[in-house]
């Protein structure tokens, strides 16, 4: 599952959770890559200066690197790099874990970077939360508190969600009411399930989506 900054990705993932399936997310298992004292965090440590990083903890300061990240790109493909990796690899284990846990349960990735980091191959299908970009922008500027200049910044770091829509196999339209979406991972969730029962009978295996 993939999407746009603030296309309701986290939204449709509690959705999708209700129905039953297992949602791994990006963004934690990022959080976690860069947590004091792990690899990630010590690759940014390489070449980010000592104010990237709160005092006491350590801890990223993550408004500062996303500022910063805004408006330069070689800085924003050097995070990338140095973060994307472990980002994977805490997420290929999270998928074993939840595979050895419930063989039958349907795994959905919600990886807002999917396209960006040419991921889509991976998945035998690509969910798409789809908003028109001004609706991403106001719903990025109430949540976050940014400005709209920001938020159009913001955007700019990722691929155009109408060329994202595009290529998904399904799409969600989140731009109306929640039931409205309700309805919606309703029908995505039958397909999946679908699709998790063809692959069971040609391999035997898990879906992951
Ligand atoms: C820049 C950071 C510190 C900002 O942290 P913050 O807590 O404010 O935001 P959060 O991590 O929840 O990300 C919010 C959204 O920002 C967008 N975003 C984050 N990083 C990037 C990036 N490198 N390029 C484009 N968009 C990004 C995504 O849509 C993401 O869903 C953080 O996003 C980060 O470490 N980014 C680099 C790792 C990454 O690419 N994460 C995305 C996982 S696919
Ligand atoms: N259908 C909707 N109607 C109105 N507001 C919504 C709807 N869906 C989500 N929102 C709001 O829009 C904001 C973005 O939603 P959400 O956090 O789920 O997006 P996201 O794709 O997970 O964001 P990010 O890319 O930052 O991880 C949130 O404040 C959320 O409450």
């Amino acid at each position: 599952m993939t999407g746009g900054i603030a296309s309701g990705k986290s939204t449709v993932a509690r959705l999708l959770e209700a129905k039953g399936a297992r949602v791994l997310d990006a963004d934690q298992a990022a959080r976690r890559a860069v947590e004091p004292g792990r690899p990630a965090w010590r690759r940014l440590r390489e070449f980010l200066s000592a104010d990237y990083f709160l005092p006491d903890s350590g801890e990223l300061n993550r408004r500062k690197l996303r500022r910063a990240i805004l408006d330069d790109p070689h800085l924003r493909r050097r995070v990338n790099e140095a973060v994307h990796p472990h980002v994977l690899q805490e997420m290929e284990a999270e998928w074993r874990r939840a595979v050895e846990a419930d063989p039958r349960r349907p795994v959905v990735f919600d990886i807002p970077l999917l396209y960006e980091t040419g991921l889509e191959g991976s998945f035998d299908c690509v969910i798409l939360v789809y908003v028109p970009a001004q609706v991403q922008i106001q719903r990025l500027c109430a949540r976050d508190g940014v400005s709209r200049p920001e938020a159009e910044r913001t955007l700019e770091m990722q691929l155009p969600i109408e060329q994202k829509r595009a290529w998904a196999n399904l799409v969600i339209d989140n731009s109306q009411d929640l039931e409205n979406t309700r309805r919606q991972v309703d029908a995505v969730w039958q397909e999946i399930a679908m699709r998790s029962q063809d692959k069971r009978t040609i391999h035997g295996g898990q879906t992951q989506a």
